[in-house]
Parts: structure tokens; C-alpha cells; sequence
């Protein structure tokens, strides 16, 4: 597991917008992994930017996310259909044929579910798979006790990201209680995970998910067992991390060799 520890997270967004920039420049048409949330809002703006340029395009390029609410129609205003299209999809030069997101008003959610599997396996897996991270050490929907080895399924959420999540709800909106979302195991099979990880509260899962025990517990932990993980935070994050300067002397010294 690769970390990269940044000033704030306007570096954390560029750093990851870049790795985004050079997936695709190594194949046109790469197949991304998308998360929602907070966190990953400035590194679509950092895209849509580049995009703008000219210096990147997504014409090819083919999008899953990771997870949708269910019981919330693609053009309700807090669906992660409508989070995407508002802050990257909208912008940018993809075809949204293209563009992936768990259907959160199927009739069958469980055949909606292995559907999606199929439709990432027809696509040739995941190339890279942007993540977020819960306060709770969850990745996607994959709540504490989530199965480490899930498929994509419907997951309960827990009251705590119920909370987390509430901001974006109205007081008298139906908020869901349940998704639709990636399992670890179909996350696990990405070739390329980043994790974007920013602000003093997301300090305790991100030493839990990088110096912890693999355990249920805090999901991320799994991507200790991941080959090709990058986990991209900023200071505040990074503030329990006990190793911290053995990470920015790993990073230096990489830089040096890189040279
Ligand atoms: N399903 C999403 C996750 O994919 C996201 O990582 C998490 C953290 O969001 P934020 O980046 O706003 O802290 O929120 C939700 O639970």
C-alpha cells in the first residue's frame, strides 16, 4: 500500500486527478471505478478542468460506480445518477452510454445486482477504482461486518453513515436506508485502487485502514491485501498514522529513484 501525504486536500485532488489523466493516457479507453461523496468533488473539478484544456479526454473511457441508493430514481436530485452527472458527467466530453451506475428503482434489485457484475466482467474488469472512505472504515456501501470476500449486492447502512449522509437530504425528504453497492470482493478485483481520504475526521479509519488488523470491522483494512493500492490523503487525515514518516521517506525516496 502506497501513501501519499499532502498539504491539503486541493493537492490530494490534483494528485489523484493526475493518476486518472495517466490511466487514461495508457489506454483510451480505460475502465474507471467511481466514487461519490465529498471527497472525490475536487478531483472532478480538477478533471473537468483538464478536460476543458484540451489536455484530457474521455470519449472512450467507460465509468462504474460504486453505489446507488435504493429506492431513489436515477433523476431524483440525491441519486448517485444525479451526483455524477451534476459534478462530472454533465461537464465532460463522455458518452453517458457509457457511463455505469447500480439502478436504484429495479424491479428485481437482486438480478439488478448481479447484472451489474456481469456488465463490469463484459467491460474487462475495472482498470482503476477511485474510492472515498467512510468515518466507520467503509468503502462504497461496504458497511463494518460487510463480508470482506461480497459481491455486489444491497447492503443495509448503518446509522452512523445514515448521519453522515443526512446532509444531503432535506428534513423532511425520504432518506434510504438501504444500496445497492460494489462488494469488497468486486472492488478487491480492480487492477488499480486509489483511495482519497481529507479532513481530521476521517483520521481514525485511515490509521485503522492502513496500520490496522485486516478485520471486517473497517472494510478499507482489506486493501492491505491489494497489490496495487494508493491511498492519498491530506495532513488532517493523516494525523493518527504512527508510521507517517517512514510513508513521506518511502515517497522521497521513490521520487529520488524516479529521477
Ligand atoms: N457511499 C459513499 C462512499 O462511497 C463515500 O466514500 C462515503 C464518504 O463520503 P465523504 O467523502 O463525503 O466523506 O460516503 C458514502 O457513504
Amino acid at each position: 500500500m502506497k501513501v501519499i501525504i499532502l498539504p491539503d486536500a486541493q493537492a490530494v485532488a490534483e494528485y489523484a486527478a493526475t493518476q486518472i489523466q495517466q490511466q487514461i493516457a495508457r489506454r483510451a479507453d480505460s475502465v474507471l471505478g467511481l466514487a461519490t461523496g465529498s471527497t472525490p468533488l475536487h478531483t472532478y473539478a480538477q478533471l473537468i478542468e483538464r478536460v476543458r484544456r484540451g489536455k484530457l479526454s474521455f470519449r472512450a473511457v467507460r465509468t462504474f460506480n460504486l453505489d446507488e441508493y435504493l429506492g431513489l430514481a436515477a433523476d431524483h436530485p440525491q441519486s448517485y445518477r444525479s451526483f455524477m452527472d451534476q459534478h462530472l458527467f454533465s461537464h465532460i466530453d463522455i458518452n453517458r452510454e457509457n457511463t455505469y451506475v447500480p439502478d436504484g428503482m429495479a424491479t428485481d434489485p437482486q438480478q439488478a445486482c448481479a447484472d451489474y457484475e456481469l456488465a463490469i466482467r463484459a467491460a474487462g474488469g475495472i482498470d482503476l477504482q477511485l474510492l472515498g472512505l467512510g468515518r466507520n472504515g467503509h468503502i462504497g456501501f461496504n458497511e463494518p461486518s460487510s463480508s470482506l470476500g461480497s459481491r455486489t449486492r444491497i447492503k443495509t447502512l448503518t446509522s452512523a453513515t445514515i448521519a453522515d449522509n443526512a446532509r444531503f437530504f432535506h428534513a423532511d425528504e425520504f432518506q434510504p436506508h438501504l444500496s445497492i453497492t460494489m462488494g469488497i470482493g468486486t472492488i478487491l478485483e480492480a487492477r488499480q485502487i486509489t483511495l482519497l481520504a481529507t479532513g481530521e475526521s476521517k483520521a481514525p479509519a485511515v490509521q485503522a485502514m492502513i496500520e490496522g488488523a485486516i478485520s471486517a470491522a473497517c472494510p478499507a483494512s482489506i486493501l492491505q491485501m491489494h497489490p496495487n493500492v494508493t491511498v492519498v490523503i491530506d495532513e488532517a487525515a493523516a494525523q493518527q498514522l504512527k508510521m507517517r514518516d517512514f510513508y513521506q521517506h518511502i515517497e522521497q525516496e521513490n521520487q529520488r529513484l524516479q529521477r
